[in-house]
């Protein structure tokens, strides 16, 4: 894979791929981790002359505007820690786009609106991906892929525009997989991987394949009913994948068969509604009343997780254990992140709001052996699998 050393970039339009996709208040960024990691690679090619147009996505808008996923308050951001303006453009290929490119002198930076408002980006239709793809094409001379969170995306601005330009990965995608092949080649067992968050879908997956691979498998976040569920227990109203249940179930069986431990809740802080202020209880992981929602991992998984955690020597952490944004809900989360804070073991936490979870909770990232920017990204890699935003950079 070439890197950026290996392009000319003095005096070129340089499409930069970051992810930008950070956690919002409003219009307030409540954590700007992928946007500190994306500035190394945005900084060095300003300072080797390089016109920066950064393509980013924010959310997941449905493939037309909407204010509340743009951009704008992160080019702001990005501008504030590189110490020089950020011109934004209102849209992603359009009149403003163009415009705002063709302004930019040697050394400036651009961030295009959230490319998501396009539905074209995320289409499985090879030919629109690579219309839109081509009109991004057009915006530059050069490419450098960068936003390894998203690498795990076949989109037109991750995947089919870095086939129609000269490419080279960014300083960011370099540093995640120099860290993230230890975990690919010799990883020191017991090796734990604990899983949670709300994209239930997109990660009970991952655990087909973990199976061969970790000794032992925790299980928080929002992903927890639909185990319980599997097992016959009563879910309430909280997340819920009801066409999974048979591949759940199929993963206990052989989890059983191969001796991977899977480490599920014992309790649940099940609340009557999906906010902070929602009557709320510690409640048996099999006794969630019908009307209550899991919104947390309770106090004694917390104490179950520690224990099971405390004699890995490897461990990659996803997904918050809870809703950690609302205090009552972060108690699973902060369990979770201080056992991984006492262990001797080689620690990965990965995923935009794990990252910011462990952030905002308070704990030193120099405690953990490497924060990556990637969940969905970090797991697949970990996988072995061929990641298109890779794959695309290859060659
Ligand atoms: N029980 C739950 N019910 C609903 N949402 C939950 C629950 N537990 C955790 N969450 C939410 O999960 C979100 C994070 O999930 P996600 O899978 O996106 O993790 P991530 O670390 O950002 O990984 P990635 O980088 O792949 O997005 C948090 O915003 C948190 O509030
Ligand atoms: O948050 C992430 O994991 C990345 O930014 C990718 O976002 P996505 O899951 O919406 O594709």
């Amino acid at each position: 894979m070439k890197t950026i050393d290996d392009l000319d970039v003095a005096g070129k339009r340089v499409l930069v791929r970051a992810d930008l996709n950070v956690p919002l208040d409003g219009t307030a960024i409540t954590d700007d981790g992928r946007i500190r990691a994306s500035v190394p690679t945005i900084r060095t090619l300003a300072e080797r002359g390089a016109r920066v147009v950064v393509t980013a996505h924010l959310g997941r808008p449905k493939g037309e505007p909407n204010s509340a996923y743009s951009l704008a308050p992160v080019a702001a951001r990005l501008g504030e820690l590189l110490g020089r303006p950020v011109a934004f453009a209102t849209d992603t290929v359009g009149d403003s786009a163009r415009a705002t490119v063709a302004s930019l002198g040697d050394g400036d930076v651009a961030l295009l609106e959230n490319v998501r408002f396009n539905a074209a980006e995320t289409s499985k239709d090879d030919e629109e991906r690579g219309l839109f793809a081509d009109a991004l094409a057009s915006l530059a001379d050069l490419y450098v892929g960068d936003g390894f969170g998203a690498v795990h995306r076949k989109h037109a601005s991750v995947y089919d525009v870095a086939r129609k330009l000269p490419h080279a990965a960014g300083l960011l995608i370099a540093a995640e997989l120099d860290v993230l092949t230890r975990l690919t080649e010799k990883v020191e067992r017991p090796y734990a991987v604990v899983l949670g968050g709300s994209k239930v879908s997109d990660k009970l997956g991952v655990i087909d394949n973990l199976l061969g691979k970790a000794d032992r498998i925790l299980i928080g976040g929002g992903m927890v009913f639909t185990f319980l569920a599997a097992q016959g227990r009563e879910v309430g109203t909280s997340l819920l994948e009801k066409d999974q249940l048979d591949t759940v179930r199929e993963y206990l069986r052989r989890a059983e068969e191969n001796g991977v431990e899977f480490v599920l809740p014992v309790d649940i802080v099940a609340a009557t509604a999906f906010a902070a202020d929602a009557d709320h209880s510690v409640v048996a992981a099999d006794a969630i009343p019908a009307d209550r929602m899991g919104l947390d991992i309770g106090p004694d998984s917390g104490d179950l997780f520690a224990e099971k955690l405390a004699d890995a020597r490897t461990v990659f952490w996803n997904g918050p254990m809870g809703v950690f944004e609302m205090a009552p809900y972060a108690g699973g989360t902060r369990a979770v992140a201080q056992a991984l804070v006492d262990s001797d073991a080689f620690t990965v936490v990965g995923g935009g709001d794990s990252a910011a979870a462990v952030r905002t909770l308070g704990f030193d990232e120099n405690a953990f052996g490497h924060i990556s920017t990637g969940g969905g990204a970090s797991l697949e890699y970990l996988e072995g699998k061929t990641l298109p935003g890779l794959d695309a950079l290859e060659g």
